[in-house]
């Protein structure tokens, strides 16, 4: 796997605040992660860090193998940061082609105005000013940009914060479709669906670590235990059933926490006990997340 980017053994600390304690971190070529932690976990941090907009309070990061800070390191890095300001008094299009203006000379070259405005939605706006846009579409002209330089590493913080279901859909397809014309992507995101949907590997921050560094089935499996739902009307005697960590109501019938789901199933049906519908299913990533961050927390 070619190196990306990496962080080696980062402490960052804010005065006594340590936002970051020990992170070690690689960024494949071709790689789509997913960054995911509660508010102040330090995933911003970690992303200002790999983009050399703060150094380290300790340990090394590399960027495309030489130092973030060199604005060369940077040539083939795009990025989204939570919040933009925008010109207010610019059209769309002078935005593009301004930032753009700046990887006429980048080794890939620029991604001309129009391409970029149909690939992320922005074609009808191309002559608004910035200052007379939704929040949805400054937030989808920002993450544009990160894109207009064909940069090899993508760094996006919080992409979809503000936009509603149907923009928050299409930027993931952009983003989708960018990933597989070859473009790596870091994104975080407090929406767990996001990560579900696009990532295929993903980091859990909890208080300046990482606390999972996985496949997205991995992490998912790193929460023990299943859930086999059902209908019954004896939902007591089922709970007292070996193995049986907790139920839950769950619409008209109910859920059943286990470590494991066959040997429960295996003891339901040797119990006689009524039961219809029966369904299993495994953790969501909400739960591994909570598992995961509460976990570290303790
Ligand atoms: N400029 C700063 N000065 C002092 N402390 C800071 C600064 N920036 C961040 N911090 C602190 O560092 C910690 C990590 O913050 P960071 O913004 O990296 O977290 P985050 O995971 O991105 O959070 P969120 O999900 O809320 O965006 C927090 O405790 C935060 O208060």
């Amino acid at each position: 796997m070619t190196s990306l980017a990496t962080a080696t053994g980062v402490t960052h600390r804010y005065g006594d605040v340590v936002a970051l304690h020990d992170v070690d971190l690689e960024i494949g070529e071709a790689e789509l992660v997913g960054m995911l932690g509660p508010n102040g976990a330090g995933k911003s941090t970690l992303l200002a860090l790999l983009q050399g907009l703060r150094h380290p309070t300790a340990g090394t990061v590399r960027l495309f193998g030489g130092d973030p800070r060199d604005a060369a390191s940077r040539l083939r890095l795009g990025s989204t940061p939570q919040e933009t300001a925008l010109p207010p008094t610019l059209r769309v299009g002078e935005v593009i082609d301004f930032v753009g203006g700046h990887f006429v000379d980048a080794p890939a070259g620029r991604v001309p105005t129009a391409e970029l405005a149909e690939e992320f939605g922005l074609t009808e706006l191309l002559r608004r000013q910035t200052g007379a846009l939704s929040g949805g579409q400054r937030r989808r002209l920002s993450v544009a940009l990160a894109f207009v330089g064909r940069p090899q590493l993508v760094l996006l913080d919080e992409p979809t914060t503000g936009l509603d279901v149907d923009g928050r859909r299409a930027l993931w397809e952009a983003i989708r479709r960018q990933h597989d014309a070859g473009a790596t992507i870091v994104v975080t995101s407090h929406y767990l669906e996001e990560i579900e949907a696009l990532a295929k590997r993903v980091v859990v921050i909890s208080e300046g670590r990482v606390v999972a560094d996985d496949t997205l089935a991995a992490v998912l499996a790193r929460v023990g235990s299943r859930w086999v739902r059902l209908s019954t009307p004896d939902p007591d005697r089922i709970a007292t059933l070996p193995g049986v960590a907790a139920s839950v109501p769950d619409g008209d019938g109910v859920a059943f926490s286990v470590h494991d789901s066959d040997a429960f199933v295996r003891a339901l049906v040797a119990s006689g006990l009524p039961f219809s519908q029966l369904q299993v299913r495994g953790a969501t990533l909400e739960e591994a997340f909570l598992a995961l961050t509460e976990r570290s927390a303790a």
